[in-house]
């Protein structure tokens, strides 16, 4: 059986050079936080994926970011006992004024700095791909 497969973007904005993460907090489940991200449909790409969810989830259009697509990883861990694939890719909010309109699916959301987004995320591989790509939006906002 293949993986369960879900694809998003990790999208940081850049406030008096202080680089912040957009988390979502699920209205659902044990409430937790990731980045905007969702499944991969029936014959869809994980990069259609990644700019559909964030739309859905996060009210942000391609428009609104510019997309690293260069940048990206992906995690792979278990959901009851069922292997999951999630592919990242780094985007940023061009404008750090332009808001966020979540849908029924989340129940908040943060921007947050690389340590506290690491903290709220909790799960030691999205810590990892937080640090890794903190490191490359220091690079791509100099
Ligand atoms: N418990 C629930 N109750 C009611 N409706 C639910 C539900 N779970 C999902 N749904 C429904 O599914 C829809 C979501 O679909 P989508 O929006 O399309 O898909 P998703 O982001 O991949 O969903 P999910 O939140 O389940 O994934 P994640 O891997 O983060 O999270 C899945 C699990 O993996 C854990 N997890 C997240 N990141 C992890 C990591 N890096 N390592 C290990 N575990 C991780 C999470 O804590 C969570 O337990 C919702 O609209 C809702 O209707």
């Amino acid at each position: 059986m293949s993986p369960k497969r879900a694809a998003g973007l990790v999208i940081f904005r850049s406030v008096n050079q202080a680089i912040e993460f957009l988390m979502l907090q699920t209205s659902y489940g044990e409430h937790h936080w990731t980045p905007p991200k969702g499944h991969v449909d029936p014959g869809e790409s994980d990069w259609v994926t990644a700019l559909r969810e964030t739309k859905e989830e996060a009210g942000l259009s391609e428009e609104d970011l510019e997309v690293y697509k260069d940048v990206t990883k992906v995690l792979n861990y278990n959901v009851n006992n069922k292997p999951k694939v999630v592919v990242y890719w780094l985007a940023k909010l061009k404008n750090p004024e332009t808001k966020v309109q979540l849908s029924d699916e989340h129940q908040d959301l943060k921007w947050l700095p690389l340590r506290e987004a690491q903290d709220i995320a909790g799960y030691e591989d999205m810590k990892e791909l937080l640090l890794e790509f903190n490191e490359k939006a220091k690079d791509l906002s100099c």
